[in-house]
C-alpha cells in the first residue's frame, strides 16, 4: 500500500457516503496538505488520520474502504448521522489507536477488536446491543473507553471495571462494577438518554451532570478526595465546532466563518517558555468532559493525543477588550514557573470565544468536588498542602508585582497531585472584569471587598486564612459554619475561640493526636492572623510561609509521624489557648 493506495480508498469512501458539507476530496490536489480531516505521517507517505466530526456523514460506512487504510492511527467520525453495524474489517486496521464514533446512530453488536494498538475507543451515544466484546479487555494499551448511552446488556468484562462508571453509564441493562451489581436488576445510574440530547448546549449537560449525582457534589473539606474519576464524559466537540473557526487553508473553505470571526487570527496563543505543541485543531479533535462550571464559566478536561490532557476553562462574559485581555495573559505568563503554581499554557481570544489552558493536575481539587473517589485527608497531608498553597500565592505575589493577585483563592482553585502536593490555579483572573454568572467564592472574600470589590495581595492573604480555616475545622466555608446557620465561618471561629472552646473549632475526625493538636493550634494563630478585619494587620504571603515553616517543615515530618501517635487521652483535653 501507498499513498496512491489511500487516496483511492478515500475518493471511494467519499463517494459512497452522502455528506452534507463539502469535502474538498479531489484527485489532482495534495492529500496531505490540501485535504479536509485528513492527516499524513511526517514524510507525507500514509494517511494516518481521519477526522470527519460532524460532517453531516449519512448512511452506513463501506468497510470495504477505510479498511484499506492500513497505517491508520486515529479514525474520527463522530457526531454525524452514520447508521448500521459495524463488521470487523475497521476494528482489525493494525495499526488503528483511536477510534471515535460517538453520536451516532450505528446499531447491532460491537465486532471483536483485533488491534493490539488500540488505547482509546468512543463508541458513546449510538445504539450498539448485545454485551460488551471479550476481544476489548485483550486491548493492553486500552486507555480510554466509553460505551456510555448504548443499549448493552450483561456484566462489565472484568479487565473493564478500571474504568470509571461514565464509561458505561446509560446503559440500562448492563450491570457489574463499576455498575451495580449484576444480582439485582438494575437502573441506568444517569439520565436516561432521551433527557440528554446532543443539542444541549455543554453548560446544560454540565449542570445536569451536577445536579443529578449527588456522589460528585462538593461536600467541603471533610471528604477531601484522591482516587478514579465518575465523571459523565462528554464531547465538546459540537460545540467548538459551532463556535470556533480554523484558520489554516486546509479547512478554510469548508467552515463558515462570520464576517468579525473572519478577520481574526484563531488560534491558540501560547505562553513563552512553555513546551506543549498542540493546536487549536487538536483541540477541535480531541474529546473532552466537563469538570464543572464556575464563576469564570465552564471548565473542561480535554483528552489530547496520546493520552495528555489538559485543562480548558471556557470564560463567560470577559469585560477586557482584547489587548487588556492579551497584556493580562503576558502578565500571567511572565510568572516564572513555580512546583505549587498551575501554569497557564496557552490562551485563545476571539469575539466570541475566551479559552484558557492549563495544565490537567491528576488529584483533583481540595474539595473534592471533582468527582473523584474520597478519602479523609490527614493532619500531615493538610500541613503539606497548606504550606504548599502559601508558597504558591507567595510566588504569585512576589513575581507578579505589587498589584498582581491571586484574586479567587478557595478550595476548588487548590489543586493536587496524586502525592498531595498542591498547586494554586485559577489567579490573575479579576483584571479581566469578568462579569460574573454567580457570585465568585462569598465566603473567602474579605471584608474590604465585599465594600469596595476591590482585591489586592492582602485580601488574598484573608482568603488564605478561610482556606486554613475550611482545613482546620472541615467546614465548607461558602455555606456559612457547616451548620446551617447562616454564621460565616471566621465569625463562628473567632466566637469559639473567644469563649474558649477552642478544641470545638478542630475537625473532629482529627482529635485525638496530641501532636496534631500542638500544630492545629499554631495554624489557627496563623489563620486568625491571616483573617484580621483590618488589612494592614494582615501578614503578607511570605510571612506566612515563614510563620508555618517555624513549628513544621515536609523534611521534618518525614521521620516524625505527627498523625500516626494516638494519644487517646488528649481528646478531650483542653488544649492551651
Ligand atoms: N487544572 C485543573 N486540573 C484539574 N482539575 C481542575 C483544574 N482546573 C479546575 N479544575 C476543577 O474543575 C472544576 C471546575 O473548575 P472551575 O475553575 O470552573 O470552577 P471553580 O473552581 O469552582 O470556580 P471558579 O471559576 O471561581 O474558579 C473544579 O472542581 C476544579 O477543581
Amino acid at each position: 500500500s501507498d499513498l496512491n493506495s489511500d487516496r483511492q480508498a478515500l475518493l471511494d469512501f467519499a463517494s459512497l457516503v452522502p455528506h452534507t458539507r463539502n469535502l474538498n476530496w479531489t484527485y489532482n490536489t495534495s492529500i496531505c496538505t490540501s485535504w479536509l480531516g485528513i492527516t499524513c505521517n511526517d514524510n507525507g507517505t500514509r494517511v494516518v488520520s481521519i477526522h470527519l466530526p460532524g460532517f453531516g456523514l449519512f448512511g452506513a460506512i463501506p468497510f470495504n474502504t477505510i479498511g484499506k487504510l492500513d497505517a491508520l492511527g486515529v479514525l474520527s467520525l463522530r457526531s454525524n448521522h452514520l447508521n448500521g453495524n459495524l463488521p470487523p474489517d475497521i476494528p482489525s486496521i493494525p495499526t488503528l489507536q483511536s477510534i471515535y464514533l460517538q453520536h451516532n446512530n450505528f446499531s447491532g453488536e460491537i465486532p471483536n477488536f483485533l488491534s493490539s494498538q488500540l488505547s482509546v475507543l468512543d463508541f458513546s451515544f449510538n445504539s450498539f446491543s448485545g454485551n460488551i466484546p471479550t476481544s476489548l479487555t485483550n486491548s493492553p494499551r486500552l486507555k480510554r473507553l466509553n460505551l456510555s448511552y448504548n443499549i448493552l446488556i450483561g456484566p462489565i468484562p472484568y479487565s473493564l471495571r478500571k474504568f470509571p462508571i461514565s464509561s458505561f453509564a446509560g446503559n440500562s441493562y448492563l450491570c457489574g462494577p463499576p455498575l451495580p451489581y449484576c444480582s439485582t436488576i438494575t437502573l441506568s445510574p444517569s439520565p436516561s438518554p432521551s433527557t440528554m440530547d446532543i443539542s444541549y448546549p455543554p453548560e446544560v449537560l454540565g449542570d445536569q451532570n451536577s445536579g443529578s449525582d449527588t456522589e460528585l457534589k462538593p461536600v467541603g473539606i471533610m471528604s477531601i478526595a484522591i482516587g478514579g474519576s465518575s465523571i459523565l464524559t462528554l464531547s465538546i466537540m459540537v460545540f467548538f465546532f459551532c463556535c470556533l473557526k480554523k484558520k489554516d487553508s486546509k479547512s478554510s473553505g469548508s467552515f463558515p466563518k462570520g464576517k468579525a470571526e473572519h478577520e481574526e487570527k484563531n488560534e491558540l496563543v501560547f505562553l513563552p517558555g512553555r513546551s506543549y505543541t498542540f493546536h487549536m485543531d487538536d483541540l477541535l479533535q480531541a474529546s473532552a468532559e466537563v469538570l464543572g462550571k464556575g464563576s469564570y464559566g465552564t471548565t473542561y478536561k480535554v483528552w489530547l493525543y496520546e493520552g495528555t490532557a489538559v485543562v480548558v476553562k471556557r470564560l463567560g462574559e470577559v469585560g477586557a477588550g482584547k489587548t487588556e485581555f492579551e497584556e493580562q495573559m503576558e502578565s500571567i505568563g511572565r510568572l516564572r514557573q513555580h512546583p505549587n503554581v498551575v501554569p497557564l499554557r496557552a490562551y485563545y481570544f476571539s469575539k466570541n470565544e475566551k479559552l484558557l489552558v492549563f495544565d490537567y493536575a491528576m488529584g483533583g481539587s481540595l474539595s473534592g468536588n471533582n468527582g473523584l473517589g474520597r478519602t479523609l485527608l490527614d493532619w500531615t497531608s493538610r500541613l503539606k498542602i497548606a504550606l504548599g498553597t502559601a508558597k504558591g500565592i507567595a510566588h504569585i505575589h512576589s513575581q507578579g508585582g505589587r498589584n498582581f493577585t491571586h484574586g479567587n483563592i478557595k478550595s476548588t482553585n487548590v489543586l493536587l497531585s496524586p502525592f498531595q502536593e498542591s498547586c494554586v490555579s485559577d489567579f490573575g483572573l479579576t483584571p479581566l472584569s469578568i462579569s460574573l454568572s454567580t457570585p465568585r467564592a462569598p465566603g473567602y472574600r474579605a471584608p474590604e471587598v465585599i465594600k469596595t470589590q476591590k482585591v489586592t495581595q492582602k485580601s488574598d492573604v484573608y482568603s488564605y486564612g478561610v482556606l486554613l480555616l475550611e482545613m482546620l475545622t472541615g467546614r465548607d466555608p461558602l455555606n456559612s459554619s457547616g451548620q446551617g446557620d447562616g454564621v460565616d465561618l471566621p465569625m463562628w471561629v473567632r466566637s469559639v475561640v473567644r469563649e474558649e472552646r477552642t478544641v470545638q473549632v478542630f475537625d473532629a475526625q482529627l482529635n485525638g493526636y496530641q501532636i496534631v493538636e500542638q500544630e492545629m493550634l499554631k495554624m489557627l494563630h496563623v489563620a486568625l492572623s491571616c483573617i484580621a478585619e483590618a488589612p494592614e494587620v494582615r501578614p503578607t504571603m511570605s510571612e506566612v510561609v515563614g510563620m508555618i515553616e517555624e513549628f513544621w517543615k515536609p523534611e521534618m515530618h518525614n521521620k516524625k509521624p505527627s498523625s500516626g501517635n494516638k494519644n487517646p487521652s488528649s481528646g478531650n483535653k483542653k488544649p492551651p489557648s
